[in-house]
């Protein structure tokens, strides 16, 4: 039996396929799906040791799909007729494992790719990924076991949620209290009747304050800058009509509908509106206006407090912006993501930005050089996994073609 002292990795074979795709969420699920279609040759590695991970480990009880079903579906197969408009997590899981067995899509797991670069004698992406669950032994000699894989085409399809993001706060270290990441929250159970700060007003920070409340906690929530706050009635006619309409135009009908909804309350609390428009920043900057499933209700009902942002800590006691402060049991940081694709992606760097997302905006953003393709990163969630996906495997299709 061999100690388990890690030494240096132990390297296995070169394999050779054509496509590596990197991530098995929707959105490399959907690009191996589209390309097994097309019996193009591809693998899948993923780190973890299940299919779409975030969405079945790191995400909380009552999520449900933002974007209407219609706008959800990975290609080749819909999302069950029978499913409500609004997808909950369970069922929008349990349709990406069918999805992936139907389209025999088989990812190698415990994969950590370490790096993946261009080799440009060879003119193949070369991917080092360790094999996180074998340990080999050679001679005296053990250590984890990296494979390295060849390919002609890469596909990072590592998601926007890779990584969850804890600000800098002066004292947090001393914080008396629990404190944890939204990826990590699951319900409200436990804090009933503590005094919780929800710091950071997205998707996550509004959702999990108004589920606190739910819960019977005292919740608070950091608003630090101006943010756009719909219902999911109002993306949905806003989607529509951008079928049609440019974004400017769909933007201001949008505004004037949460205008009419929400104006007066974001007044008397605090929330202001950025200048530009929800769908022109998701389309500019991938930052997607916050949708409101309950907690501006509990906001207009004094239930949860809106705050702005902190300054330190002491203790039990946080300071804000205004220079209040007040005593706190639990903090959540919804405080978003970052990607890892910087960290080992060698040579596609031009295509992202310092939070590791592809530069290029909506719908341009899954291509590189050489053969590189990022699924998943474009602007529109779901609706723009698809979408990536389809457009990748057309274009190695294509490239493949002999006729070409
Ligand atoms: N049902 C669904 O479809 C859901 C979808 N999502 C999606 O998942 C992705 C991630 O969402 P989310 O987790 O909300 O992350 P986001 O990055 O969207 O939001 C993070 C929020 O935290 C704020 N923030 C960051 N740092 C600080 C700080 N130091 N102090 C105060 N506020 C801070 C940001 O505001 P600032 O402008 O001040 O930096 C921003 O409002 C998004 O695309 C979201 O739409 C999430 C939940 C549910
Ligand atoms: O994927 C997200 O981040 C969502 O919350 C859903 C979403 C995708 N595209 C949008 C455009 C406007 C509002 C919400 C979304």
């Amino acid at each position: 039996m061999p100690s388990l002292t890690m030494e240096s990795p132990i390297a296995s074979e070169e394999k050779d396929v054509c496509v590596v795709i990197i991530g098995a969420g929707p959105a490399g699920l959907a690009t191996a799906a589209s390309l097994n279609y097309a019996n193009v040759p591809n693998i899948v590695l993923e780190k973890d040791n299940v299919c779409a991970p975030l969405w079945k480990r790191r995400a909380y009880d009552r999520l449900k799909l933002h974007l209407a079903k219609e706008f959800c579906s990975l290609p080749h197969m819909s999302l069950p007729w029978k499913l409500p408009k609004y997808v909950p997590r369970a069922a929008f899981v349990s349709y990406l494992d069918t999805y992936a067995s139907h389209f025999h899509v088989d990812p190698l797991y415990n994969r950590t790719v370490l790096s993946a670069s261009y080799d440009e004698a060879a003119a193949r992406w070369r991917v080092e990924a360790r094999n996180t669950t074998t340990v080999v032994e050679v001679d005296d000699h053990h250590g984890p076991l990296l494979e390295t894989y060849l390919a002609r085409y890469l596909v990072v399809a590592t998601g926007q949620n890779c990584e969850g993001i804890i600000p800098d706060v002066p004292g947090l270290e001393g914080f008396s209290g629990e404190w944890m990441h939204s990826s990590e929250y699951q319900n409200g159970l436990g804090l009933t009747g503590k005094n919780v700060l929800v710091v950071g007003c997205g998707n996550s920070g509004m959702e999990i304050s108004y589920d606190l409340s739910n819960y019977d906690a005292k919740a608070s929530i950091v608003v630090r800058h101006p943010v756009h706050v719909l219902t999911t009635g109002i993306v949905y006619i806003g989607m529509k009509m951008l079928k049609f309409l440019p974004t400017s135009m769909v933007d201001k009908v949008v505004v004037f509908l949460s205008r009419l909804k929400y104006g007066r309350v974001a007044k008397k609390h605090g929330i202001r509106r950025p200048d530009e428009g929800p769908f022109f920043l998701k389309e500019k900057t991938g930052k997607t206006p916050t949708i409101d499933v309950g907690a501006m209700r509990m906001i207009k009902m004094g239930k949860i407090k809106v705050r702005p942002g902190l300054t330190r800590i002491e203790g039990d006691t946080i300071e804000f912006e205004d220079g209040k402060k007040a005593r706190f049991d639990a903090i959540i940081f919804a405080t978003g993501y970052r990607s890892t694709v910087r960290k080992w992606l060698k040579g596609g760097e031009d295509l992202f930005n310092a939070n590791g997302m592809p530069v290029v905006g909506f719908s341009k953003g899954w291509k590189g050089d050489h053969g590189l393709y990022c699924a998943g990163f474009s602007q529109m969630g779901l609706a723009g996994i698809s979408m990536d996906a389809m457009n990748i495997a057309n274009d190695i299709i294509l490239s493949l073609s002999p006729l070409k």
